[in-house]
């Protein structure tokens, strides 16, 4: 990363020595901290998986042959160089009861891989990352680049220990415990942490977010509704996707806000007023931007297309409002 040809291979760099290291958190092994402040946006790691295997296709009614993965797995690791292996073998490895010595690399496996589109990487200096219900980090596979990129989701203080989510959030307190038994730990987050009151708060907005983002999926269409009962549900409707928005950052969940700024958008657009959908459409695609820089997944394309077409609404209801 000190080569003077870094700038043009940034891409390829692992994270400047200066923006994070690893080193022990207290109650929970090793952790990742911030050298210095992150600003949204930043990227904090771009590693490629050190093992990376494709485990046999799920189908339904057909036994799964865990032992298929075993091989795959074994075969991988035998691969590596010593220093590779030695690597591998010092992350954290939580086993259950039932297992043995043997089983150690997939424990190691099952305590830190991450999913890469169809197949499961381990990248070993983000496996580092410890989990928090309220993350500071997001993340995405880059298959052009061959490797998954952590990013800051918000601003990261200096000394600030660096999180990520190992589950979905959109969950009660207890029912993502149930989720983090197979790492091992009680999550004491600043989401868990909270008193009882507040902490059922949260629970409830997680719950309602989850319901209202299944509510709107259906909704995703640009038609304007023409009944007067319509265009009052398509009102309500505009104003409960605000409240989704807001009650997201309140919960500080930035895995979620694309597709709720989306949703605000078209909500807006479906009532016609388009200063409001134009603005929610651009901020949906600028962060889509912050995992996808280069506008090539369909979702970031979708939502630029968006924004343009609401542009153009938003402009001819100006030009129409100059002439009245
Ligand atoms: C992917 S590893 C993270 C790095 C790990 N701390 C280490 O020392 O290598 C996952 C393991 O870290 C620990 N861990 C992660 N997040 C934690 C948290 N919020 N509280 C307590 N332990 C945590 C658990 O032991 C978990 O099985």
């Amino acid at each position: 990363c000190s080569d003077s040809s870094w700038i043009t291979n940034s891409q390829l760099c692992l994270g400047s020595p200066q923006v994070w290291e690893a080193r022990p958190s207290p109650g929970k092994g090793i952790g990742v901290y911030a050298t210095r402040v992150i600003e949204p946006g930043d990227t904090i790691l771009s590693e490629p998986a050190m093992i990376h295997i494709t485990p046999p296709e799920f189908r339904d009614g057909v036994p799964y042959l865990l032992g298929d993965i075993n091989t795959l797995l074994q075969s991988s690791f035998d691969a590596l160089s010593p220093q590779q292996k030695a690597e591998v073998m010092s992350l954290h490895a939580h086993m259950s009861p039932t297992e043995d010595a043997n089983d150690t690399l997939m424990a190691i496996m099952r305590s830190n891989a991450y999913t890469t589109g169809n197949s499961l990487g381990l990248f070993p200096k983000g496996a580092r990352i410890n989990h928090s219900c309220r993350p500071s980090t997001s993340q995405y596979w880059n298959p052009q680049l061959g490797r998954r990129i952590v990013y800051a989701n918000r601003r990261i203080e200096e000394g600030e220990e660096i999180s990520a989510t190992y589950i979905p959030l959109l969950y009660s307190h207890k029912a993502r415990q149930r989720r983090l038994d197979q790492y091992g730990f009680k999550c004491t987050c600043e989401a868990c942490a909270l008193e009882h009151g507040a902490r059922q708060a949260s629970d409830q907005r997680r719950q309602d977010l989850q319901k209202a983002f299944a509510a709107f999926e259906p909704q995703l269409t640009l038609s304007v509704p023409q009944s007067v009962a319509g265009k009052r549900k398509a009102r309500k409707r505009a104003e409960a996707s605000v409240q989704l928005v807001e009650q997201l950052e309140e919960e500080g969940l930035a895995d979620y806000y694309v597709k709720a700024y989306h949703i605000a958008a078209i909500a807006h657009a479906k009532i016609e007023d388009w200063k409001p959908a134009t603005l929610w459409a651009n901020k949906g695609f600028e962060t889509s931007l912050l995992a996808d820089p280069n506008a090539l997944s369909a979702g970031a394309r979708e939502l630029q297309a968006l924004t343009n077409h609401l542009i153009i609404k938003w402009n001819a209801e100006l030009r129409e409002n100059a002439t009245r």
